[in-house]
């Protein structure tokens, strides 16, 4: 493909003379030069039918780098690490890999749509009035963009959306991902702040244990939400979308998490909701979240009083009493928040889809029936996933993930011990049962272990259902016990009550 020095080349004798007569008769002309300028740049125009447009590195903010530029580089990265003779490694703030981009006064093409287009590095020297110790300031770099006038429409119109578009989609595949929390802030209002760390979560979908075809379901139904912007947009709903993860105590809630922005590569915001003063903060913490993030509440059943409809059960139950306890045990946690569960849903349907980019919310919780049903409604938490104990399937994988194996004598066992015996035991355990003890521990000996485990699970198992029924068979006799006193009493008392009536009638 020809390159602007070429094709310069066969314009370049034309616009030297030109160039020589223009010089030549400013020179001599200088007063009659001013008048014929206009018409000589539309000379030069005419012989010269390329168009340039300049981008910056620094523009506006005198020490803000645009974000036009940073979008170039990681655009035409990939190109120039592939084609341009002198390169530039980076490391840009954020990034977690090394950026290639071409060397000052580099030169690359580009094709859009059987169009070509000229990419330039370039660099000029500026000259300071004042002393600076940072010589490299004096220098300002651009990117210097040139096509065929003839390609204005497609370049203006479609090349630089589409050059931005994967620049951006570059330099988030690179970027390094954080995890945010909520923290409370030193401020006089106590205002909560977002403070991040880097996101380095291990877990994937591929060391997730459990059911395959749940995985797959999975993993399409975010695949689907990330690419559905237009989709999203036509149907006139916000682009996000709520997941409610529930289940037991180690069955993989918070590891699907990390899973999902590890696999979609998004960032996290765990949100505590207990250090929100009030819905105000909520909304503020909230729009402060970036596109492409998963906000996480944990334990929502816990982070705020959203069991109205449990407590008013029991309230019926004629459970009265315990009701009070749980209300002032309730205020007394809450005493510094005040988020309250409409404030939550406001957030989840109002504020949250005036915000442009995609957003998914997780919320987990080891008691699901105890959620208010408005805020687990679909539209609100769309897919509802549970977690649960560790099948056969899991266990196999959580076998090849932590100890290298994949066939063994005792699966059999393992496989009776989940699968007909029933016994429950979550992921976390097996995987803690799993893990080597010491330096060269054999797998068998793990697997053993494993099989022990849950066989005294099952003992245990049996020990807590006796347990139960024992104190069950207590609690029926005492509510018997009690039941004849109050009946004893009853009786007394009406016995009292006749006698006292038939020594009035002996009176009179
Ligand atoms: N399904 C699973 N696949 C792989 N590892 C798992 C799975 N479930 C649990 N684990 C392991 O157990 C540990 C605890 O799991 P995790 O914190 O995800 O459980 P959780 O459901 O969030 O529990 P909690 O309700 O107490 O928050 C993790 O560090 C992980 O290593
Ligand atoms: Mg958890």
């Amino acid at each position: 493909m020809a390159t602007m020095g070429q094709l310069w080349a066969n314009t370049g004798s034309t616009l030297a003379t030109l160039m020589f007569t223009y010089t030549i008769f400013r020179r001599w002309f200088p007063h009659v030069g001013d008048y014929l300028e206009p018409f000589f740049q539309r000379l030069f125009s005419r012989f010269y039918p390329y168009i340039q447009i300049k981008f910056h590195e620094y523009s506006g903010e005198r020490f803000k780098r645009s974000e036009i530029y940073s979008g170039i580089q990681s655009y035409l990265s990939r190109d120039s690490s592939l084609r341009a003779k002198k390169l530039k490694a980076n490391t840009t703030k954020g990034s977690k890999s090394l950026v290639l981009s071409m060397d000052d006064r580099e030169e690359i093409t580009d094709e859009f749509e059987s169009v070509t287009v000229w990419w330039e590095s370039k660099k000029v020297r500026t000259t300071r009035q004042s002393f600076s110790f940072y010589p490299a300031a004096d220098e300002k770099r651009y990117y210097m963009l040139k096509f065929h006038r003839r390609d204005r429409e497609v370049i203006i119109e479609r090349y630089l959306e589409h050059v931005m578009k994967e620049g951006k989609m570059i330099e988030m595949k690179n970027r390094e991902r954080k995890l945010y929390s909520n923290t409370p802030g030193q401020n006089h209002r106590n205002q909560t702040k977002w403070s991040h760390v880097t996101f380095e979560h291990p877990a994937s979908f591929d060391t997730l244990a459990m059911e395959e075809k749940k995985k797959e379901e999975i993993k399409n139904d975010l695949v689907k939400f990330s690419k559905s912007k237009d989709y999203y947009k036509k149907i006139g709903k916000a682009w996000k979308r709520g997941y409610l993860l529930f289940g037991p105590p180690g069955t993989g809630k918070s590891t699907m998490i990390a899973a999902m922005a590890n696999f979609l590569e998004y960032d996290v915001y765990d949100l505590e909701l207990t250090t929100v003063m009030d819905n105000t903060q909520l909304r503020s913490l909230l729009i402060e979240t970036s596109t492409k993030s998963i906000i996480v509440i944990e334990d929502i059943d816990c982070s705020l009083n959203l069991t109205g409809q449990r407590k008013k059960k029991e309230e019926e139950d004629g459970d009265e009493k315990k009701a009070v306890e749980k209300k002032m045990k309730d205020e007394g946690e809450k005493k510094e928040s005040k988020v309250t569960l409409s404030g939550l849903l406001n957030f989840i349907d109002g504020l949250w889809s005036a915000c442009g980019g995609e957003r998914i919310i997780v919320f987990t919780t080891n008691f699901v029936d105890k959620l208010d049903p408005a805020l687990i409604r679909k539209g609100r938490m769309d897919k509802h996933i549970e977690m649960s104990y560790c099948g056969f399937e899991a266990f196999k994988l959580l076998a090849k993930n932590y100890l290298d194996v994949e066939k063994s004598e005792l699966f059999d066992e393992v496989k009776r011990l989940l699968e007909v015996e029933e016994i429950k035991m979550t992921p976390a355990d097996v995987g803690e049962n799993l893990l080597p003890k010491c330096e060269g521990e054999e797998a068998e000996t793990c697997l053993k272990r494993l099989v022990e485990a849950l066989k005294e699970e099952k003992e245990e198992a049996k020990r807590r259902v006796e347990e139960e029924s024992k104190q069950k068979n207590e609690e029926e006799e005492k509510k018997k016990r009690r039941k004849g006193k109050e009946e004893e009493m009853k009786a007394n008392k009406e016995e009292n009550k006749k006698k006292i009536e038939e020594n009035g009638e002996e009176e009179h």
